[in-house]
């Protein structure tokens, strides 16, 4: 069976190219890395890949807030072919920057078969700074992603400035909530949502972490798993080695390898 292939965007202050793509390799896909110029003056190469991924970074310097210029490129290039992309039924990641950029294009939450109208916004940390920790991520069992199903609670690395999911229609969240769009929450030592820094790190609406469309296969989130592809990514590894704690791999792969399984099968 030929390895399913996943394009990695790379250009303009997206700096997570290397470990994103170790971590479609260590999952069993082909990663391809992509100057986002060269794709735009090819859009037509999307058709090519089973998956694509939105990587973390400063893209254009976070200018006009992360994410934005970087999704305003895209949308206006290449709209159809994404469509026809998300259509074909394939699979679209986004991590940190990703997710901003996803979110600022509409990609997310992406309800009712609109993807290219934001209605959501990832704006700054309450704190008001940048944070760079690790922090617990409970995966939502009710939710229909593709890359997040059976993963329970693990911690994963924060390191973002604009991080607080935002908006201010309160009947979007409960659609949001009853289609199970949201993926992953913050939450503290009891495994709870909650809304206390620096167990959310920014304040976000509901304690939300990453959001799929209600089809499970469109999802971003801000905590990045491609930092944590090896056990000894974690900051208390060596103590989880003494308490025989230690995983046998990073947990992070298991988004990638999620990911790749559904691929696989369909
Ligand atoms: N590490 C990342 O991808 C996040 C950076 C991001 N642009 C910010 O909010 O600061």
């Amino acid at each position: 069976m030929s390895k399913p292939k996943v394009l990695i965007i790379t250009g303009y202050g997206v700096n997570c190219e290397a470990e994103s793509a170790h971590a479609w390799k260590l999952a069993g896909a082909e990663p391809e890395l992509v100057h986002l110029n060269d794709l735009l003056d090819h859009p037509e190469r999307l058709e090519t890949y089973q998956a694509m991924m939105f990587i973390g970074g400063f893209s254009y310097g976070d200018h006009m807030t992360s994410g934005h210029v970087f999704a305003l490129r895209v949308k206006h290039h290449m709209q159809a072919q994404l469509q026809q992309f998300i259509d074909d039924g394939k699979l679209i990641m986004g991590i940190c920057n990703g997710f901003q950029v996803m979110t600022k294009m509409g990609l997310l939450p992406g309800l009712d078969g609109n993807y290219f109208e934001p209605t959501v916004s990832l704006m700054q940390n309450d704190c008001g700074t940048f944070q760079n920790f690790w922090v617990d991520i409970r995966f939502e069992d009710a939710s229909p992603c593709v890359f997040t199903k059976g993963l329970g609670t693990m911690p994963l690395p924060i390191r973002h400035g604009e991080g607080k999911i935002f908006t201010l229609d309160a009947g979007l969240v409960e659609k949001i909530e009853a289609l199970g769009c949201v993926a992953a929450r913050y939450v503290d030592a009891g495994n709870e949502p909650t809304q206390e820094f620096p167990e959310n790190p920014n304040g976000s609406l509901n304690a939300i972490a990453g959001l799929t469309d209600p089809t499970g296969r469109i999802f971003g989130m801000m905590p990045h798993p491609e930092a944590y592809l090896f056990p000894e990514n974690h900051p208390n590894w060596d103590k989880q080695k003494l308490d025989g704690e230690l995983p046998e791999q990073g947990l992070g792969l298991k988004l990638f390898t999620n990911a790749v399984d559904f691929m696989n099968r369909h």
